[in-house]
Order: structure tokens, then C-alpha cells, then sequence
């Protein structure tokens, strides 16, 4: 009826809202799920130089950041990534061929920040070409099913695998254990200690979530994006002072030696003035 009245009374199609999402929204640091099991920040809000740096005229140019995830077939990658991005879940299980791919925009004070997530397929057939996905991803998931504990061993090869393409610098690294809907209370917080050991050997953060019941999942991307543009404006920030400082010995070492050339010139002038020849 509403759309009746519309046309009858040639009112105009109100135009379509695009709401931001507010989980995308972020204003403060995200929690580490455990302040024990972090080797990243556990404060509450960013660092103050993130701020400071953002304040400044000279905006940081922010690319999208790449973050893989790897791990053991059906540990669940998939399901976290479309639980976070399309609020889904399929209980039927398709693997991955080679990757899937997903971008998800954040804002983050103010800035627009876009995660790549490279969601790699676990399938051994595939490990060959997974490395080609591998290069420069700023930070690694390593994935692991809470109910199957020879996943959380695998986990570590993945990861250890991923590293080996990521020399050049260091990214941020999770661990994170699926399907926590799947254990009893007891389960969970053995499986929980087991992998907080595993954690902090790998000096990675550790999450535990479930993309069935959803739990989690919103407070660990938020996390990961939130410490992943902390980490690149701050390394941009390090590299643009790196090159101030360099470029500031230069501009000196190049007015000392026209300094130096004038004197000597003048020395030279004021010599042959008086006669001398040497
Ligand atoms: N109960 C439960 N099942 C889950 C959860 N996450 C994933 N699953 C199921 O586990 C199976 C595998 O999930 P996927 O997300 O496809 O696993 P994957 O790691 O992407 O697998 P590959 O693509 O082969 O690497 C599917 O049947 C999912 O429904 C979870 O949190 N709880």
C-alpha cells in the first residue's frame, strides 16, 4: 500500500542509506583476548605517537594490508573469515582450491584502512603453490581446529612454512583456535593452556573462537586490523624520520663543504693577492 500512495502521489524513491558498519568503526585499541598471551601491546588505547603522527599535515599513505591465513584442511579458516565478513555460516564443508580472497574496509580514527585476507587452502595438493601467496603479508593467522589437537603441531609448520617467504620483514602473527562451540568447559581450558604455551613460543597472540556461534570472531579482527595499522603507520613514521635525519647529515655534510671550498678559495685568493706563489 505504502508504495501505492508513493506512486499516486508521484512522491520520489527515497534514496538508499549505506550505513557504516560500527563493527569497521574503531576508535581505541581493541583487547588482546589474553593480556598474558600477547607479545603486542596491552594497553587500552593506541600509542600516542599513532595519534600524534595522524595529527600531522602530511597524511600517512595507507596500502592495504595483507593477512594470510594458514593452517590444516576444514580447521575452519573459511568460516571465520565469512563469519567476520558476511555474518554466515555453512555447516557443509567445501575446501578451499589454491586461495579466496576478501577485502574488508575498516575505519580506523578516522583513516580508512582495507584488510586483504588471503584465506589459503589447508589441502596438502595445494602447499606447493601456496608460497606464492605467502610474500609480503604483513600479518599471518595460523589456524587451528580446538577439537583436534594433532591441528595445533600443524599449525606451527604452517606458520613456520609462511615465515619462510615474510624475510624481509616481521609480520604480525595469531595463533587461533576454531570450533571452541565443539568442547566442554574442561576441553576448552586445557586446550587453552596447551596452546598459550604454543603461543608464546611462537610469539604469536593467542585467540580462541568459534565462527559457529560467532564468539569472538568481531573482537579478533578487530584486534588484528587495529594492531595492524597501529604497526604500519608506526613503521611509517620510523622510516620517514630515518629519512629526515639522512637527508638533514646531507644538507649539513654539503654546507660544511661549501664552506670549506670557499675558504680555501679565498685563502687561495688572498695568498695570490700577497705575491706568494706556494
Ligand atoms: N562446529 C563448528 N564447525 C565449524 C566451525 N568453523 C568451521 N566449522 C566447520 O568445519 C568445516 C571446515 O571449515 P572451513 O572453514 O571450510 O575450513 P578451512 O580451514 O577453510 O578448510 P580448507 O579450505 O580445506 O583449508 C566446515 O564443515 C565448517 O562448517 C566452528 O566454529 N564450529
Amino acid at each position: 500500500m505504502p508504495h501505492l500512495l508513493r506512486q499516486n502521489l508521484l512522491l520520489p524513491t527515497p534514496p538508499t542509506v549505506t550505513l557504516h558498519d560500527p563493527r569497521t568503526q574503531l576508535r581505541r585499541l581493541p583487547p588482546a583476548y589474553s593480556t598474558a598471551q600477547t607479545p603486542y601491546s596491552r594497553e587500552k588505547d593506541f600509542a600516542p605517537q599513532l595519534r600524534y603522527q595522524l595529527e600531522l599535515p602530511r597524511k600517512p599513505k595507507l596500502r592495504p594490508c595483507k593477512v594470510i591465513f594458514v593452517g590444516d584442511c576444514a580447521v575452519g579458516k573459511t568460516a571465520m573469515v565469512n563469519r567476520f565478513c558476511y555474518d554466515k555460516f555453512q555447516s557443509n564443508y567445501k575446501a578451499t582450491i589454491g586461495v579466496d580472497f576478501e577485502l574488508e574496509n575498516f575505519t580506523i580514527l578516522g583513516h580508512n584502512f582495507s584488510l586483504e585476507m588471503w584465506d589459503t587452502a589447508g589441502q596438502e595438493r595445494f602447499k606447493c603453490i601456496a608460497g606464492a601467496y605467502y610474500r609480503n603479508a604483513s600479518v599471518i593467522v595460523a589456524t587451528y581446529d580446538m577439537s583436534k589437537r594433532e591441528s595445533l603441531e600443524s599449525a606451527k609448520r604452517w606458520l613456520s612454512n609462511a615465515l619462510n617467504y615474510n624475510t624481509a620483514q616481521q609480520p604480525l602473527i595469531f595463533l587461533v583456535g576454531t570450533k571452541a562451540d565443539l568442547l566442554t568447559k574442561e576441553e576448552f581450558m586445557r586446550m587453552e593452556r596447551v596452546a598459550g604455551v604454543a603461543a608464546s613460543e611462537l610469539q604469536a597472540e593467542y585467540w580462541s573462537v568459534s565462527a559457529r556461534s560467532g564468539y569472538k570472531i568481531t573482537e579478533f579482527f578487530q584486534r588484528l586490523a587495529a594492531l595492524a595499522f597501529e604497526t604500519i603507520v608506526l613503521q611509517q613514521l620510523k622510516a620517514l624520520n630515518a629519512t629526515t635525519a639522512a637527508q638533514q647529515t646531507a644538507q649539513t655534510t654539503e654546507k660544511s663543504q661549501t664552506f670549506d671550498l670557499r675558504s680555501y678559495f679565498g685563502s687561495r685568493a688572498g695568498k695570490q693577492k700577497s705575491g706568494c706563489a706556494c
